[in-house]
């Protein structure tokens, strides 16, 4: 189950009427199919944050609408369709690490040995399965992203919002985490923000490059890589897919797929 999202002539500004008023997102229209992934990449500061955020439902529209599976924003968030991993892990730090993973599937009230049992295995495919009984403070910021990311997973969400969650891995880990998140997320709606051009290009569909002051979407690329594996990431066509977006990042036209 996916669902489709639709942000439509979206506008925001922060500190509206004061002297430091901020405009984050001008007039941005953006449409994600149910199952596709699409990632947002541009310039620190040009609202890829923000733009996640709105759809999340953490922060308001100056005007505009945003819909999740047709629904407001703030209906969806409130029927739970999200899985959210930012940037900070956002993890509890009074519960273990096994229970910050359990509680998105404790707020669906899922049988504890399920959730417990489900737990252990997405900390093993994180590679933590020795630091369930542990507590955030213990762990590496690293580590930390990466129980926000089993926990992001725990529910198989209609939806997957992430704001840079692998940008604390090391290369070899990260590289791995995007493999599983390709693999577990196949059916699975995904906006990811990431710095990354060859992270987006390899994880995507379609990579959307934003400009900032006021943020805008500049160019949209398609990529057809068909199943990602090993050796897609030497490929010519990979490659030139990574000079494409980097070249729309530069502001230069984006011509036609390679
Ligand atoms: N709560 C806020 N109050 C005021 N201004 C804000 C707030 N959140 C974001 N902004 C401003 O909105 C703009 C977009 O910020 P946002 O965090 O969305 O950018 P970003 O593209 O995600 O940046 P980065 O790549 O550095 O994470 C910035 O100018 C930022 O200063």
């Amino acid at each position: 189950m996916s669902a489709p999202v639709v942000v439509s002539d979206v506008t925001k500004v922060f500190n509206t009427g004061r002297p430091d008023a901020v405009t984050a997102l001008s007039q941005v229209d953006l449409t994600v199919a149910a199952g596709e992934f699409v990632s947002l990449i541009g310039p620190s500061g040009c609202g890829k944050s923000t733009l996640l955020r709105l759809v999340a439902d953490l922060t308001a529209p100056t005007s505009g609408t945003v819909t999740v599976d047709g629904l407001p924003a703030p209906q969806a968030r409130a029927e739970h369709r999200y899985g959210i991993a930012f940037q900070q892990a956002g993890l509890f730090g009074w519960r273990t690490v096994r229970r910050n993973v359990e509680l998105p599937m404790q707020l669906r009230r899922m049988p504890s040995a399920d959730r417990r049992a489900r737990a252990e295995e997405l900390l093993d495919l994180v590679g933590l399965a020795d630091f369930a009984g542990h507590y955030p403070a213990q762990l590496s910021g690293g580590m930390q992203q990466r129980v926000a990311i089993a926990r992001a997973l725990a529910v198989q969400p209609p939806l997957l919002l992430m704001d840079e969650p692998f940008g604390a891995l090391d290369e070899m880990t990260r590289e791995r985490l995007q493999d599983e998140l390709l693999r577990l997320c196949a059916d699975t709606t995904v906006i990811f923000v990431t710095h990354s051009i060859t992270e987006a290009v390899y994880l995507s569909d379609r990579v959307v490059v934003m400009s900032p002051r006021p943020g805008r979407i500049t160019a949209e690329i398609p990529v057809s890589l068909g199943v990602r594996h090993e050796v897609t990431r030497q490929s010519d066509t990979f490659f030139e897919y990574v000079t494409k977006v980097r070249r729309a990042l530069r502001g230069a036209p984006v011509a036609d797929a390679p």
